[in-house]
């Protein structure tokens, strides 16, 4: 399946595009934003951000800053729209279901099990994707998110060290089975089965699965989710008992806006490109 240009500006010396192309997985046209950083002898690794509710491939490529550090250590930035959407696309009217707020799983419940498979798609369809349309090194590829695309980032990449082989997250979602954002859209998404929901909880994966690296977590501590639909607690004490070590910055004033992302990115770059590019 081909991708479409919708537009490429250059950036930093490299070349930052909005795409689309047809998804098998979601049964829709996704929207993707990829930035390549400026040419150089090898193929670059690959980082993909995974973006939190209400987002589109949009929002972290005009706010979060990220494509000077991506040009200066080398990476390419893929950024996915949040959900599929268009005429025929269940939603309901509320910013943290349904349409821009995709879970990234697989839903199984009507109406949404027709084209809510954000978990297939970041996964398996969208790294073939791009492997294949763009000259980046698709063996080393790592996967960080904000928020709703924290809780994405932990899970696909721990359901998938194949594929990915480092990992961060800025605000995310670490317990969705116990928490109010993570539980409406599980028990939505996947239904009522409790016992389904902990394959996409980053608490219970790390207890489960474990991760083969570190992991690096930043979080604001005036982030008006913090105390009930965040908790980053929860996943320090999961790390502690799975032996996974985990850095979690509690970042001083910052809230859960992109100024915070804006603020972490380049850390979060560094860290991942230190990683990507080792033997
Ligand atoms: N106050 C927000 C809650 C959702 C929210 O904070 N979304 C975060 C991710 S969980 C975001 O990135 N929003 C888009 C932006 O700031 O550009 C709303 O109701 O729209």
């Amino acid at each position: 399946m081909g991708i479409e240009t919708i537009g490429t500006w250059k950036c930093f010396g490299g070349t930052q595009g909005i795409y689309r192309h047809a998804s098998e997985a979601t049964g829709t046209d996704m929207r993707v934003s990829v930035f390549m950083p400026p040419e150089s002898a090898s193929p670059p690794p690959v980082l993909y951000w995974l973006s939190g509710l209400t987002c589109t491939e949009e929002n972290f490529t005009v706010k979060a800053g990220a494509q000077r550090y991506a040009a200066e250590h080398g990476l390419a930035i893929v950024a996915p729209d949040t959900s599929p959407r268009g005429e025929g696309v269940a939603n309901v009217d509320d910013y943290d279901f349904g349409q821009g707020a995709g879970f990234y799983v697989d839903a199984t419940q009507a109406p949404w099990a027709e084209h809510f498979r954000m978990y297939s798609y970041v996964s398996e369809e969208l790294p073939a994707l791009i492997a294949k349309s763009f000259a980046v090194d698709g063996s080393r590829q790592g996967i960080c998110g904000h928020s709703m695309g924290g809780h994405g980032a932990l899970t696909v990449a721990m359901r998938n060290p194949q594929r990915f082989r480092a990992l961060s997250a800025v605000s995310p979602i670490v317990a969705p089975s116990r928490t109010p954002w993570g539980e409406k859209a599980l028990a939505g998404y996947l239904g009522e089965d409790r016992e389904a929901w902990l394959a996409h909880d980053a608490c219970a994966l790390v207890e489960t699965r474990g991760w083969g690296g570190d992991i690096l977590v930043d979080q604001g501590t005036d982030d008006e989710f913090l105390a009930d639909k965040l908790r980053p607690e929860l996943f320090e004490e999961a790390c502690g008992k799975a032996g996974v070590p985990l850095t979690l910055r509690m970042q001083e004033g910052y809230d859960h806006s992109y100024y915070f992302v804006a603020t972490v990115i380049g850390d979060h770059i560094a860290w991942h490109a230190e990683r990507l590019k080792r033997d």
